[in-house]
């Protein structure tokens, strides 16, 4: 199997995310029994609401050993703990929450009263990414990134027009001016999420079809952020019909 990006359509979002959660699960069973331990990427919004509260409702949900599972984010709020608008409260909620994952091996961006500014919040991320990665790398090799993609094209907190999507460096990149709020926020970059073994993105309704149309049609990334997103093994867009509406027909590798 090459490493081009594929497209799977699903007939709806109920059965979107059941369909991801369940590959999801026997991946993460798979990449454990080979080398022993997974590290997953988390967002927010949908990919949360939809995959993660499905995977904890899956009857499947316990076969994975969670104690060997190491959670990451691609990106979050700078906000107070605890704040609604935190990506990591809602993951907590639907799924963190509920499974065995050991303290140790969730690895937060820092909340407003853990750095005293974004800056330093970026800092401690960017050295917390180095000390888990291989060699040289900056950042570790995920083995599977979760990304929801905005109605405007955006990945993580890389929004279209803005300066953070085409840098290459540092591997956490700071926002002041969101243009979704909060407006203050902490991003992976694209190379640092690139760095991921597989990239899943998730996208349901018809509000998000035109930005995938034209991230598959070959828009820059400075437009169309996700259009800049390829994981080095694999890199799947899960979506459901309404957002499959502008897809050119050959890239769906399947209609379910
Ligand atoms: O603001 C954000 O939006 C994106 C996309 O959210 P979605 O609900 O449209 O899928 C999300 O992936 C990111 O983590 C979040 O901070």
């Amino acid at each position: 199997m090459t490493n081009e990006r594929r497209v799977l359509v699903h007939p709806d979002k109920q059965n979107l995310g059941a369909s991801v959660a369940a590959r999801f699960i026997t991946k993460i069973i798979d990449v454990i029994e080979e080398q022993d331990y997974a590290s997953v990427v988390l967002s927010g919004g949908s990919v949360s609401t939809l995959v993660l509260a499905a995977i904890n409702r899956s009857e499947a949900r316990d076969s994975v050993d969670w104690s060997k599972v190491s959670f990451w984010w691609a990106d979050e709020r700078f906000v107070a703990d605890g704040d609604d608008e935190r990506n990591d409260k809602q993951n907590g909620i639907d799924l963190l929450d509920h499974i065995g994952v050991l303290p140790e091996n969730v690895h937060r961006m820092a909340n407003t009263s853990q750095a005293a500014s974004l800056a330093e919040a970026a800092t401690q991320y960017q050295a917390e990414l180095k000390a888990h990665a291989q060699g040289d790398d900056e950042s570790p090799r995920f083995d599977i990134t979760l990304l929801g993609v905005g109605p405007d094209g955006h990945v993580a907190s890389l929004f279209p027009d803005k300066p953070q999507v085409l840098q290459t460096s540092p591997t956490v990149l700071t926002i002041d001016d969101s243009p979704k709020p909060p407006p203050e926020r902490l991003t992976l970059s694209l190379p640092a999420i690139n760095n991921s073994q597989r990239v899943w993105l998730i996208l349901a309704g018809a509000e998000k079809a035109a930005s995938l149309g034209l991230a598959l049609a070959g828009a820059g990334e400075d437009q169309v952020p996700v259009a800049g997103v390829k994981g080095r093994k694999r890199t799947v867009f899960f979506v459901d019909k309404d957002a499959a509406a502008e897809v050119p027909e050959q890239l769906i590798a399947s209609t379910y």
